[in-house]
């Protein structure tokens, strides 16, 4: 059987571009997945062609791949298919408009915008284009999410009515990050709640709302504490969800924030922060919330399975280690970001034009969400990154 090849441009060179671009490599044989294959063949950097150059050398690119010194050389190569656009949540809505305008597929990094209306105007160029359009919430595609996707709309925990969702870490900001980075600076749409929360907020939804049959949209309220340079470092949401046929009203809780933690020992030692409630048990997944490994499945009859979801990588023999942020998987696991990979050269060979797992309208909403939750508590970024303009220099 002849394999789908799908070619890729990265767009930026930093920590994610790296780890995403790495995961690429490992034959996705190695995962079970046999009709498919990455080809990593150009990237850009906006700094110089030299970091575009070393970048493609450090992921393993074939030595045909092209580095280019601005993202506007990259989306004019015919050769590329789709691009992964990996700068600041500050910049994705001119990136993608950029990528989109030239007709190219795009996955884009979370969060997908600064703003809903920015999305929107993104949503609405990709259908002109007639192109792909994805965000790349990873976890949405992990074999753990499938599976507690799966509890849910199979009933065996009941009909949910309640989500907890906590991603918390304990970063403090003024000792870990410069009032540049992009964490906490308001010009590069900085706070916990794009960053981290959104993270939260994929737990409540991809539980409460992607399993529903015709899902509908919640309500919020939220409380904010915010940091010295505006930005949020703890956020607070609780969503109502209207009642579907499938149950009646639910509620989710998420939580957000860098003076706290989820998991403060990382051990495990303070229970699950993902529980997802139903009638007759719950299902917990462990933290992280971006990239778990381990749920727990309690249910009123005295029932507890618990499974560890360790990402499958290319084996010891390879010597190939896969990354994520200096933190380096033991030898033979994957990082986890090819599914998502994966999910996007089905969806081109499928001719879809957006993801299964997370459609563009439920991205939507999640934004819709988020811009609420910051009009509630006055955040707002600066106007040249909420703007719906394009082309602007930022
Ligand atoms: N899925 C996941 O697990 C993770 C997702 N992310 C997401 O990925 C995105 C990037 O995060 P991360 O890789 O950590 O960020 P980095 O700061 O490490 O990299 C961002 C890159 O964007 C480019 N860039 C262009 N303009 C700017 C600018 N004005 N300021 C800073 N960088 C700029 C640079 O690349 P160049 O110079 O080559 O153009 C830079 O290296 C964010 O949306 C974040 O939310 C981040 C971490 C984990
Ligand atoms: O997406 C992410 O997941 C891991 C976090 O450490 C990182 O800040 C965030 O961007």
């Amino acid at each position: 059987m002849s394999k789908f090849q799908l070619k890729w441009g990265i767009l930026a060179t930093g920590g994610i571009a790296e780890t995403f671009a790495r995961d690429l490599y490992p034959n996705p044989e190695c995962r079970g997945v046999k009709d498919v294959e990455h080809t990593v063949v150009a990237a850009a950097s906006s700094s110089s062609v030299d970091r575009a150059q070393k970048f493609l050398k450090e992921v393993r690119a074939p030595e045909s791949a092209k580095a280019y010194g601005s993202y506007e050389e990259l989306v004019k190569d015919p050769n590329v298919d789709i691009i992964y656009i990996a700068t600041p949540h500050s910049h994705h809505y001119q990136n993608a408009m950029l990528c989109l305008s030239a007709g190219k597929n795009v996955l884009c990094e979370k969060a997908f915008t600064t703003n809903a209306p920015q999305l929107e105007a993104l949503i609405k160029k990709a259908k002109e284009k007639n192109v792909f359009l994805m965000e790349a919430v990873w976890t949405r595609y992990f074999p753990l999410s499938i599976y507690v996707r799966d509890i849910i709309t199979s009933g065996k925990i009941g009909k949910v009515s309640r989500t907890f969702a906590d991603l918390s870490m304990i970063m403090l900001p003024e000792n870990t990050f410069d009032d540049s980075h992009r964490m906490v600076n308001p010009d590069l749409a900085g706070g916990a709640l794009l960053d981290l929360g959104i993270y939260a907020l994929t737990w409540i939804f991809q539980t409460l709302y992607t399993t529903q049959k015709d899902p509908k949209a919640p309500t919020v309220v939220s409380a904010m504490r915010k940091y010295k340079l505006g930005t949020d470092e703890q956020t607070s949401m609780l969503l109502t969800f209207p009642a579907t046929d499938a149950r009646g009203e639910a509620h989710g809780i998420a939580t957000t924030g860098m003076r706290t933690g989820a998991d403060p020992d990382g051990k495990g030692t303070a229970g699950a922060p993902i529980r997802v409630q139903g009638e007759e048990g719950e299902i917990q997944i462990f933290h992280p919330a971006f990239r778990p490994t381990r749920t727990k499945l309690v249910l009123k009859d005295g029932t507890v399975e618990e499974k560890e979801w360790t990402q499958p990588g290319p084996g010891k023999e390879s010597g190939w280690k896969n990354g994520f942020g200096g933190d380096w998987q033991p030898e033979g696991e994957g990082q986890g970001m090819f599914w998502e990979a994966d999910e996007c050269a089905h969806a081109l060979k499928e001719g879809r034009k957006e993801g299964q797992y997370e459609s563009l309208q439920e991205s939507l909403v999640i934004m819709q969400v988020m811009d609420e939750v910051r009009k509630q508590n006055g955040l707002k970024y600066p106007e040249k990154i909420e703007t719906l303009e394009y082309p602007v220099q930022i």
